[in-house]
C-alpha cells in the first residue's frame, strides 16, 4: 500500500521524532536519500553541471545540503538563491564549504541553460500558492532547455493536501519525497507534476493516513477466489439493471464486465435481452425488473439507461442488497433513497456527472477532486468513486484510495460501463464497497493499459483484457 499524509500529520510525526534526535538529524537523512536519487538519475556525478533552486524555508535547507553531498562527489553545483536574506545559514555553510557556488537569480540563465540537473527546492511542505517570481521564470527556462528537474519533496507550486494547483507549478521528471508520501503526489492535478516519485524513509510514526493507492499484493489479497465449496450463488450473483432501446451496447458492456468480475453468475434485466444473450448466453435473464429478478447479491443500475426511472427506484428500495449507481442512474436517483438505505451503495460518477450532482462546473469537480469525492460521499452518505486521470473512491470519512493503474486510453466510449459491471460483480462477491471501487478501478486501469498496448483500444477490449490483468495481479 502507498500512503499519503496530510502536512499538519507530518509536522506532527517530525516533532515527536526531532525531540529524540540530534540536531539536524531529519534534514541529513532527508537530503542524503535526495543526493542519492540525484546520483542515480545523473548516472555518473562528476563534472556534472547541478543547478540549485533555493527557497527561504527548510525545502531549501535539504537542497544545500544535498547540493554539499554533490559537490564532495565532484559535480559542479551552483545554488540560485531566491531570497538571499533568508537562506538556510548551516546549509549554506555546508554547501560553500564542499565547494559549491551560489548566485542571483538575475545572473542564472545562462548557468541554468548549461545545466544536466536542477533541483527544484523552493518549498516543500511550507508552500502556499502556485509559484512566485522570481522562481516562475527560471523553472520556465529550465524547462524550456529541457534541463531534468527534480523536486525536492514536493514541486513547488503544488497544493500539498489536496492535490489542487493555483497557479504555476514545477513539471518534475523524478520527485523525492521524505517521510511519507503527500496526497498532492497521489492525486491529479498535482499528481501530474510530480513525474516519478522516490520516497526516503526519515523513520517517522505515522498515524491513519489521508490517502492510499493500492498496489498489487494489496489487490491479490482483496479478490475473490473460488474453494472447493465454491457453487455459483456462493460466489454471488451481481444483477445488472442497465441499457435502453436507445443504449443497448452499454447493457452488453456492463455485462462483459460482470462476468469477469468474480461473481458466479450475472443476472439481467432490461430491453436489452436479444443483444446480451446474443453476446453472452451464459447470461441467466428476468423479464420482470429487478423486484422480481430472483437471488442477486449486489446490483448494478444505471449504464444506458436513458430516462427509465422505475428500475433505479426499485434497486434502491432492495434495503438488504449492495447497490452500485452508474451514469443515467445517478441523474434518477433519488438522493434522499440513496441516504435512507442500509445496505451498501456505491456511486460512480466522472467528473460531468459529479459536477452535475454538486451544482459545481466540471472544471471545478476535475480541479478540487478530493473535496469533490468528499463532498458527495457525505451528502449522498454513500461510498463515492469518482472517475478520470486518478479514480478515486472515498467514504464520507476514512483514508481516500486513489487508483493508480489507469491510462488515458481508457477515456473511450463504454468503458465505463465495463466498469460499472466489473465493479458490481466484486460487490456481489461480497466485497466492501470502497473495496470492490478500488479493487474494480485497479484491475478496469491495468486491463486498459494491456488492451491499449500503446494504440486507442475499445470498450470491449478492456474486458476482454481483465482476465490477464487478474493473473497479472494474482500472479
Ligand atoms: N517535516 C518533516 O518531517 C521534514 C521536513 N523537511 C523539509 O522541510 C520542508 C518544510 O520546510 P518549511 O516548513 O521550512 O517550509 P518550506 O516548504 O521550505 O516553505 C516555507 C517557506 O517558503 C515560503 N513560501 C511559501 N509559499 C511560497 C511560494 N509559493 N513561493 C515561494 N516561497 C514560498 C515561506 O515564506 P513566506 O510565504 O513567508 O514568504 C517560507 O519561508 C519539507 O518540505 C522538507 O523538504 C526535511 O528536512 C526533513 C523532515
Ligand atoms: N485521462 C484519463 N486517464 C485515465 N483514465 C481515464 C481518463 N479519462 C477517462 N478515464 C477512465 O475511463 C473510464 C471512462 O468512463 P466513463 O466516463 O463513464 O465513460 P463511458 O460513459 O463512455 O462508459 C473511467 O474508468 C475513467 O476513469
Ligand atoms: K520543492
Amino acid at each position: 500500500m502507498r500512503t499519503a499524509h496530510r502536512v499538519e500529520t507530518v509536522r506532527q510525526a517530525e516533532q515527536t521524532l526531532i525531540s529524540r534526535l540530534p540536531d539536524g538529524t531529519l534534514m541529513h537523512r532527508a537530503a542524503a536519500g535526495l543526493a542519492t536519487a540525484c546520483a542515480n538519475l545523473l548516472g555518473k556525478v562528476y563534472a556534472r553541471k547541478v543547478v540549485l533552486l533555493v527557497g527561504s524555508g527548510d525545502n531549501g535547507g535539504d537542497t544545500l545540503y544535498a547540493g554539499a553531498r554533490l559537490s564532495r562527489r565532484g559535480a559542479a553545483v551552483t545554488a540560485i538563491l531566491l531570497t538571499p536574506d533568508r537562506t538556510h545559514q548551516q546549509a549554506l555553510t555546508a554547501f560553500t564549504r564542499a565547494g559549491g557556488r551560489t548566485t542571483t537569480p538575475d545572473n542564472a540563465q545562462h548557468t541554468l541553460k548549461q545545466a544536466d540537473l536542477l533541483i527544484d527546492g523552493v518549498v516543500g511542505i511550507g508552500g502556499r500558492g502556485g509559484l512566485r517570481p522570481p522562481a516562475t521564470d527560471l523553472i520556465r527556462a529550465a524547462e524550456h532547455h529541457h534541463v531534468p528537474i527534480v523536486a525536492v519533496d514536493l514541486p513547488s507550486g503544488v497544493d500539498a493536501d489536496t492535490g489542487e494547483v493555483h497557479g504555476e507549478a514545477v513539471h518534475a521528471t523524478l520527485t523525492v519525497t521524505f517521510g511519507t508520501h503527500k496526497p498532492a503526489l497521489l492525486i491529479d492535478p498535482a499528481r501530474e507534476h510530480a513525474g516519478v516519485v522516490h520516497l526516503v524513509d526519515i523513520g517517522l510514526t505515522l498515524p491513519p493516513p489521508e490517502a492510499e493507492a493500492l498496489q498489487h499484493p494489496d489487490v491479490s489479497a482483496l479478490l475473490p477466489h473460488p474453494g472447493a465449496t465454491s457453487d455459483k450463488y456462493r460466489r454471488g450473483v451481481v444483477g445488472i439493471a442497465a441499457g435502453s432501446n436507445r443504449y443497448p451496447g452499454a447493457a452488453v458492456l456492463a455485462v462483459a464486465g460482470a462476468l469477469r468480475g468474480g461473481a458466479g453468475a450475472v443476472r439481467y434485466t432490461g430491453p436489452a435481452t436479444a443483444e446480451v444473450l446474443a453476446r453472452f448466453p451464459e447470461t441467466l435473464i428476468s423479464d420482470k425488473g429487478p423486484k422480481h429478478a430472483g437471488r442477486v447479491q449486489a446490483w448494478v443500475v444505471g449504464p444506458g439507461a436513458g430516462d427509465e426511472q422505475a428500475p433505479v427506484s426499485e434497486v434502491l428500495a432492495l434495503d438488504d442488497v449492495p447497490v452500485l449507481i452508474d451514469a443515467d442512474g445517478l441523474r434518477l436517483a433519488d438522493p434522499g433513497a440513496v441516504r435512507r438505505r442500509t445496505a451498501p451503495t456505491l456511486l460512480t460518477p466522472h467528473a460531468g456527472e459529479a459536477a452535475a450532482l454538486l451544482g459545481v462546473t466540471r472544471e471545478e469537480v476535475e480541479s478540487q477532486r478530493l473535496w469533490a469525492v468528499r463532498e458527495l460521499a457525505s451528502r449522498y452518505r454513500a461510498t463515492v468513486l469518482l472517475k478520470g486521470a486518478t479514480t478515486l473512491i472515498a467514504d464520507a470519512e476514512g483514508p481516500v484510495r486513489v487508483n493508480p493503474t489507469g491510462t488515458p486510453w481508457l477515456a473511450t466510449a463504454g468503458s465505463g460501463d465495463v466498469l460499472s459491471g466489473l465493479t458490481g460483480s466484486l460487490l456481489a462477491a461480497g466485497l466492501p464497497a470502497r473495496d470492490a471501487g478500488s479493487v474494480g478501478a485497479y484491475l478496469h486501469g491495468l486491463a486498459g493499459r494491456y488492451a491499449a498496448d500503446g494504440a486507442p483500444t475499445t470498450a470491449y477490449e478492456v474486458a476482454e483484457a481483465l482476465p490477464t490483468a487478474w493473473r497479472d495481479v494474482t500472479g
